[in-house]
């Protein structure tokens, strides 16, 4: 109820110890106005002896019990009445003038309270009373917070009141304990003269707190429980309030009628106070799995119950911890969720209520049958029928406030003890995943490098692509134009700090579900992503020890919350994994690092799966390939919804590629096929990722990509072949309408490494002189047609069927006449797609590149885009390392060979530069700034490789 906040600031101690002394007053004046009034009237002024008096006439059964309350609720009125000054009419006052004010009424507030330890009397305390309040108000005035714990304040003098009068009472019996209220406020009364003098003397600027420090709703907390939902009418909380300002305000009237003496009280007050805070400070968390309205309401209907068992039971300690579980259900129901309501009205017109009702004496004697009978305290009547309307008011918000889906009180509260599945809780209060998943399927294939992620989507999307499903496979990082570059910034060059690659990795995260994976889940697709929060989890929490609650809280931050449907662990011993990415030879700093730290990923993954058996499956990758993939398959297609949305009956939204298929659908959509963001680099020998020749008619954006081409070859070469652009639109134009709206699976690579952007045209390979050079499909497997992929022969080019295929067929032919013959002599190979493959010289006559600034003479790997030129130019680096970049299309049909390609054309140092074509910066797809920054990556890695071998020259010069 006071203020709490603002203790670290210099002007704090001043506060504490007012405020501490100011709720050790509230105590103490509500008691001993009871016991004053209570004994002697309300016209009572007593003089010196009048402690032991009252004690004397308490012993002997003299109390008034209708005097008491009235006493105490005068008291407790004025106490409060600070809490009811708005804080704007002292807050507008000079900071001089509220201090000095706090100052001179904390000093005539001491005086009192010293004043009555001596000489108790009604008038006194309601005196004292009063100014408890101005000092209270102006203390609000200073730092007025609401959101605070109070308890911490008031715990201190509740325990020195419970020390003081249990000693009292132990020495002197039980009207001895009255006396201890005499010496509690004489401390109080200290403790507020020197709480005044400490404000008083502390500048004026140190006395404001700049924010509140306790009283927040602990938003981390609340993740992990439901979100916190907003009440239109918090009539729980206001009834919840009520209770606790009875149960406090009923403790001296039941020490006193029960003749507990004032150590019950103390006792009662203090126990009171541990449950409010324990319940206070478990109430976000407590019953996660329950709706946030419906843990206040369950709150309000068991303390209804207790309340009941309070005033039946006679015995102290019954009554002390049915009164501590009262306050903390309060607690727990009032910060199950936050609210912006007073909890002023509710305590106070609670206590209010509690002592009009036990001022009407409704105590009395209850035959049971049996001796002792039941005694009723007037106090216990107020428990009693405070209980009965909390049960009431309980019951009425059970059926206000709906359960979380599950019907059935049993249901509800066995739920209710468990956490919430991680889609409902995933939002974090900002919005529920379980609708953001919208029409489609998401799943995300997880697990460690090397496990086969890359190699099982591919497999995956080409087969759910065949059931008839819409698929989008995608990775991270670099699942986006965007996720591209934050890849490159994370891999291509030193590695960052450990906080930086989070918030890398979680930023690549927050556009790519942005930009791709909700629209794409909104359009019914089903999305593969290669990598989602699970490797945050494992690489950034676990593997670099960092707090998994704030990582995940960072990545559902970035996604709003947005969870799979499905979780495919492939879970795989590090070692096996380190033996194929060994195979596979590339690799990024966080495959280097070592056996411990993949332990604990792979663990990491195993662990939570554990915890969400529904939502995740893990299966052993270490198996065949094939198999793998049917088990994948299998799960998935356990968990495919019935209403998923296939191409074949689909006709209600239109599939997105078809909005893809629009030039202007944005450079994140951008409809590329699925041999269109095929990938580079990999072993010859990996059939998987070669290419089959007849990719066009499957893949969706076929028709846009032979635009693409043909605006591309029309913007960077007029003289281009027409015939080739015949072919091209002939081919566009006998396509159905059926086939330009189909979608089949969108792939983007999960290893930028082996990922090749799209190609470029025979007039563009010409005016560069591009160098072709090998390449691999990696999309090849995802094409419908078996037999032309498995007949395509390693060391040439396979002839694909129809007019593109012929048309590739002879640009192959001419690819193979004029391969380089370095190119040759490492056997790189090509196949019939290679005519839309080019390799294009750095120093074009459009290139800009600019490595002068590379101080140690290597070119960089500096990419600048000439739009007029409309090429995208990266430069290589090491001739020795003659690893080339291949550029190429699904509709590679279409495209005229790139065979003009002339070696001698290229720079003889810049015999590995890689061109790629920009048909215009709006038409850039994802796909080839993923395969610019591949490329960019690999320069970087070049570079690296260099500068070892030059170290190891340097250190080693024999070898040299
Ligand atoms: N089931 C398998 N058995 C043996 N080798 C595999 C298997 N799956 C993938 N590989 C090989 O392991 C390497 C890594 O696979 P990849 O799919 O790139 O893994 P990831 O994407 O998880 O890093 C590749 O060279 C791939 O050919
Ligand atoms: C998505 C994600 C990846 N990573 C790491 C794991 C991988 O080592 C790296 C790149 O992932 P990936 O593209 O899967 O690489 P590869 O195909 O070689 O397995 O990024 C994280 O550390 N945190 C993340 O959140």
């Amino acid at each position: 109820m006071l203020t709490t906040t603002g203790h670290r600031l210099p002007g704090a101690p001043g506060r504490l110890v007012t405020e501490t002394a100011a709720w050790g007053a509230l105590i103490v004046l509500v008691a001993i106005s009871y016991v004053v009034a209570g004994t002697s009237g309300l016209v009572a002024t007593v003089g010196g002896r009048a402690y032991t008096a009252m004690g004397e006439s308490l012993s002997a059964g003299g109390f008034d019990n209708q005097m008491g309350s009235l006493s105490l609720l005068i008291v407790f009125a004025l106490s409060c009445a600070g809490l009811f000054i708005p804080a704007k009419v002292f807050a507008s006052r000079p900071p001089a003038v509220r201090k000095t004010a706090l100052s001179i009424s904390a000093i005539v507030e001491a005086a009192l309270l010293v004043v009555l330890s001596l000489a108790p009397s009604a008038w006194l305390t309601w005196v004292a009373a009063l100014f408890l309040g101005a000092v209270v108000g102006l203390l609000m005035s200073i730092n007025p917070f609401r959101h605070e714990k109070p308890w911490r304040r008031v715990g201190i003098p509740a325990a020195v009141l419970v020390f003081v009068s249990c000693a009292f009472q132990i020495l002197g019996g039980s009207a001895a304990g009255t006396q201890a209220l005499g010496w509690v406020s004489l401390l109080v009364g200290i403790g507020m003269a020197a709480g005044s003098v400490i404000i008083f003397l502390t500048p004026e600027r140190a006395l404001h707190a700049e924010s509140a420090t306790t009283g927040q709703f602990p938003e981390l907390k609340a993740r992990v429980a439901r979100p916190a939902e907003a009440i239109a009418n918090p009539w729980v909380c206001i009834g919840l309030f009520a209770v606790l300002g009875a149960t406090f305000m009923l403790a001296q009237p039941t020490a006193i009628g029960h003749g507990y003496g004032q150590a019950g009280f103390a006792l009662i007050i203090a126990c009171c106070l541990v449950g409010w805070a324990v319940g206070f400070e478990m109430g976000p968390t407590f019953a996660p799995g329950m709706s946030r309205p419906r843990v206040s309401t369950f709150a309000l209907l068991v303390s209804g119950v207790l309340l009941l068992a309070t005033g039946a039971i006679n015995e102290l300690s019954g009554k002390v911890v049915l009164s501590a579980a009262i306050a903390f259900l309060v607690g727990i129901g009032v910060r199950a969720q936050p609210y912006d309501f007073s909890r002023r009205y509710g305590a106070v017109a609670g206590a209010g209520l509690a002592l009009v009702i036990n001022a009407l004496d409704l105590g009395g004697t209850v035959e049971v049958g049996s001796s002792p009978d039941w005694i009723l305290a007037p106090s216990d009547v107020a428990f009693l029928i405070f209980g009965i309307a909390a049960l009431v008011a309980g019951v009425i918000g059970l059926f206000t406030f709906d359960p979380h889906r599950l019907q059935g009180l049993s249901v509800d509260i066995v739920h209710g003890f468990r956490p919430p599945s991680q889609p409902e809780t995933a939002a974090g209060g900002l919005g529920n995943s379980a609708e953001r998943l919208g029409a489609g399927f998401f799943i995300a294939i997880e697990g460690g490098d090397g496990s086969g992620k890359t190699t099982q989507i591919k497999r995956i999307s080409a087969a759910l692509a065949d059931d008839g499903y819409h698929v989008e496979a995608t990775r991270e990082p670099g699942g986006t134009e965007l996720g591209t570059k934050i890849r490159s910034v994370l891999f291509d060059s030193d590695p960052p700090s450990s906080r930086t690659e989070a918030l890398l990795f979680a930023a690549d995260r927050a556009h790519h579900v942005a930009s791709l994976v909700d629209p794409s889940l909104d359009a019914g697709n089903i999305v593969i992503t290669d990598r989602y929060i699970d490797s945050t989890i494992a690489y950034q929490a676990a593997g670099r020890s960092f707090d998994e609650k704030t990582i995940l809280a960072l990545s559902r931050w970035a996604t709003q919350g947005l969870v799979p449907n499905l979780t495919i662990v492939l879970d795989i011993e590090p070692e096996v994994a380190a033996e194929r990415m060994g195979k596979r030879g590339d690799s990024n700093y966080l495959d280097d690092e070592n056996q411990q730290f993949h332990q604990r990923v792979r663990q990491t993954y195993l662990s939570r799966a554990h915890k969400e058996l529904d939502r995740y499956v893990v299966l052993d990758a270490s198996v065949d390939a094939d198999e793998l993939t049917e088990q994948i398959l299998a799960a998935i297609r356990a968990r495919l919804p019935q209403t998923l949305v296939k191409r074949d009956t689909g006709t209600e939204a239109p599939p997105a590629s078809t909005s893809n298929a629009e030039p202007d659908s944005g450079p994140e959509r951008s409809s590329v096929p699925i041999a269109a963001v095929a990938a580079g680099t990999v072993p010859d020998d990996d059939k998987d990722e070669t290419s089959s020749p007849d990719s066009s008619a499957e893949v969706d954006g076929a028709p846009e990509t032979a635009d693409d081409s043909v605006d591309s070859r029309d913007t960077a070469d007029g003289s281009a072949e027409d015939d080739t652009d015949a072919n091209d639109t002939d081919e566009r134009d006998t396509r159905g309408e059926d086939e330009m709206h189909e979608r089949g699976p969108r792939f983007v690579p999960a290893s930028g490494d082996r990922f090749v952007p799209s190609a470029v045209t025979d007039a563009e390979a010409e005016i560069s002189g591009a160098v072709p050079t090998k390449r691999v499909d990696l999309g090849a497997d995802l094409r419908e047609d078996p037999t032309a992929s498995a007949s395509e022969e390693p060391s040439g080019a396979t002839s694909a069927p129809g007019v593109a295929g012929e048309a590739a067929d002879r640009d192959s032919e001419n690819d193979e006449e004029e391969l380089p013959s370095f190119l040759e002599q490492k056997g790189a190979r090509r196949s019939d797609e290679d005519d839309a493959t080019t390799v294009l010289p750095t120093h074009g006559t459009d290139a800009i590149i600019d490595d002068s600034d590379d101080a140690d003479g290597v070119p960089t790997d500096r990419i600048v885009t000439d739009e007029d030129a409309e090429t995208r130019i990266v430069n290589r680096v090491d001739p020795e390392d003659a690893e080339t970049r291949v550029v190429h299309r699904a509709d590679s049909s279409a495209e005229a060979g790139a065979g003009g390609a002339d070696e001698d054309s290229a720079d003889a140092g810049d015999a590995e530069t890689t061109v790629l074509p920009v048909r215009s910066a709006r038409e850039m797809s994802r796909e080839r700034l993923q395969a610019q920054a591949e490329i960019e990556r690999q320069a970087r890695e070049r570079l690296r490789r260099q500068r070892e071998r030059s170290n190891r020259r340097f250190t080693n010069p024999e070898d040299s």
